[in-house]
């Protein structure tokens, strides 16, 4: 079922310690909600992809993971730790944000001592060693480098930090795909070095298919989805069938996407527990990420089960 769907399963399990906690989280901007009520945990050596439509409140979440605004409502913890001005916790994370945090007036080996002077666990030699195995060059001025240079140099920096746990708001954004892919892979070399936790936010979610196993998705400032992708492509099918047949499972079996034409109907469903037996004149396959991802944000009042595991700190 979850054959089309390339990540390496994941030997962590979703009762490990949570690296990242939030419980009834809420940011309000004035007399608006940028996130309501979100509740979600993330075990330990996860790469999760955060995904939603613009203003779905994904800048939002990772700036208070990050410490870099306070919660309206609710506590957002790392390493068991809530977040707050005095939180240890923070010193073993690092925040990319979506403007990288680079000078363009520096050059790169410039933006690297500033990295050390800064940084109290920073490691040089890996900063440098990543800097120039992709060959961009120390004397150049950040404002010179491409945009995927900038992007592999504001991760050299952040993965210099030694943090244990990486933020990273749009990381991809305005890259083209080799570019992209690039980044996937460099942040992908830096995970399996150092075992870090990595939560990534993107729009492009088939960038994020090969390298994230745990998945949120947010929606108008609430958490749609948050769990492990293996289990959540698990518990989702596609079905295809004829039209006149599709009021016998959309009674029966929570849906989440309904194309129909005259004769032809196609339904992304959630798998219940003792899903019924379906008329042989159905066609079910299993679904990528992708597909599941437009599902829920086409249905933004669905959710998915399961919920998150939250850990008791
Ligand atoms: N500093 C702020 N002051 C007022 N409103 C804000 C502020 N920051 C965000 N918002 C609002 O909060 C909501 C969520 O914004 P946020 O930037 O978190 O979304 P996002 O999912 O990161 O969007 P995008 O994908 O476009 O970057 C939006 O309606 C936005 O206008």
């Amino acid at each position: 079922m979850t054959g089309e769907h390339t990540a390496p399963m994941s030997a962590h399990s979703t009762t490990s310690p949570a690296v990242l906690e939030a419980t009834g989280l809420g940011k309000r901007y004035r007399g608006t909600w940028a996130l309501r009520d979100c509740s979600l945990a993330v075990p330990a050596g996860r790469v999760v992809a955060l995904v939603g439509p613009n203003g779905a409140g994904k800048s939002t979440l990772l700036h208070l993971v990050a410490g870099l605004i306070a919660p309206t409502q609710g506590v957002v913890r790392v390493f068991g730790e809530p977040v707050g001005q005095r939180s240890s916790a923070l010193a073993r994370v690092a925040f990319v944000a979506q403007d990288k945090p680079l000078y363009d007036g520096f050059t790169v080996a410039e933006m690297l001592r500033f990295g050390r002077l800064l940084n109290p666990r920073w490691d040089d030699a890996l900063a440098r060693q990543r800097v120039m195995e992709l060959d961009i060059p120390l004397n150049r001025k950040v404002g010179k480098l491409s945009g995927g240079q900038q992007a592999q140099v504001a991760l050299s920096i952040a993965v210099a930090k030694q943090p244990e746990l990486l933020v990273m708001d749009e990381p991809l954004a305005n890259l083209d795909p080799l570019a992209r892919h690039d980044v996937m892979r460099s942040l992908m070399a830096a995970v399996a070095e150092t075992g870090l936790t990595v939560v990534l936010s993107s729009h492009v979610v088939s960038d994020l298919e090969e390298t994230c196993d745990w998945l949120i998705v947010l929606n108008r400032g609430r958490v749609q989805v948050s769990g492990d992708i293996d289990d959540l492509l698990a518990a989702h099918r596609v079905l295809s069938g004829p039209a006149a047949l599709a009021d016998t499972v959309t009674a029966r079996i929570p849906v989440i996407s309904d194309s129909r034409t005259e004769r032809h109907v196609t339904l992304l469903v959630r798998n219940g527990q003792g899903a019924p037996t379906l008329d042989p004149r159905w066609n079910a396959r299993g679904v990528n990420l992708e597909e599941l991802v437009l599902a829920y944000l086409r249905r933004p009042d669905a959710a998915s089960l399961p919920r998150p595991v939250l850990i008791d700190s």
